[in-house]
């Protein structure tokens, strides 16, 4: 029981340095030092996990540590998400419950990387055909909870073949590009914005959409361009 999860917490998946050395500025490091611990398949209540299974949807939350390795920031591993049935790639929802996160995200044909700041109760929403690194530049743990669909496993090995995303977050020194990437063009930092057609809110729970019964269709069926639906 804490502040941001009123339920249960089931055993975590755990991605310690050895998971991630290959998608680090500097990959040579190893151990068993746990980064981050994720929380997959929430629910707090059977009805909610009813709906949840059959909306085709899973809740999650994230606990990333703060600090660096090697002097960049702790962040995710970085995937993309496969197309959907329509051919448009599977949107993620993320809320940050606590902390600060970059959400550094770039397009499959690398025309476009941005990095989206997000505060305490702010949403970013994945757009279809981005992959996404979590980054916590700050002092303290960042806590993130997502809903995206339960169909589809994470793609992981375009950012294990270039080590990592498309920048790197350093301590000292910013954003450094990656060198294993083509040219590509400069990176846009945006602030975390709303959606709300989509019922995408700022300061508004997440877990509502999942009490509530939301409307949350778009997450297994997307539609339109991202740059329209998502105000990219
Ligand atoms: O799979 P990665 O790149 O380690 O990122 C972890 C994040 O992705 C998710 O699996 C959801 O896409 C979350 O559970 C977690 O926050």
């Amino acid at each position: 029981m804490n502040s941001y999860w009123p339920g249960f917490f089931p055993e975590p998946s755990v991605r310690t340095l050895n998971d991630m050395c290959c998608v680090l500025a500097n990959p040579d490091q190893s151990g068993d030092t746990p980064l981050y611990y994720m929380y997959r398949d929430l629910a707090l209540t059977a009805e909610d996990r009813a709906y949840l299974n059959e909306q085709n949807l899973r809740f999650d939350i994230t606990i990333i540590h703060p600090g660096t390795v090697d002097g960049e920031y702790v962040k995710t591993k970085g995937h993309y998400h496969p197309l959907s049935p329509s051919g448009i790639g599977y949107p993620e929802l993320y809320q940050v419950l606590a902390g600060e996160a970059f959400y550094l995200l770039q397009r499959s044909d690398l025309h476009d990387v941005v990095a989206v700041t997000a505060k305490v109760g702010e949403f970013v929403l994945i757009p279809p055909g981005y992959g996404h690194v979590t980054i916590n530049p700050g002092k303290e743990k960042l806590v993130m909870a997502n809903l995206v669909s339960a169909g589809f496993a994470s793609e992981y090995t375009f950012y294990e073949q270039m080590q990592g995303g498309a920048y790197y977050l350093m301590e000292e020194g910013g954003w450094i590009r990656n060198p294993r990437y083509p040219a590509i063009p400069g990176m846009r930092v945006i602030p975390a914005g709303e959606v709300p057609e989509l019922g995408i809110r700022h300061g508004r729970e997440i877990y509502r959409m999942v009490s509530g019964r939301e409307e949350l269709l778009y997450l297994n069926f997307p539609k339109g361009s991202p740059e329209c639906l998502y105000q990219m």
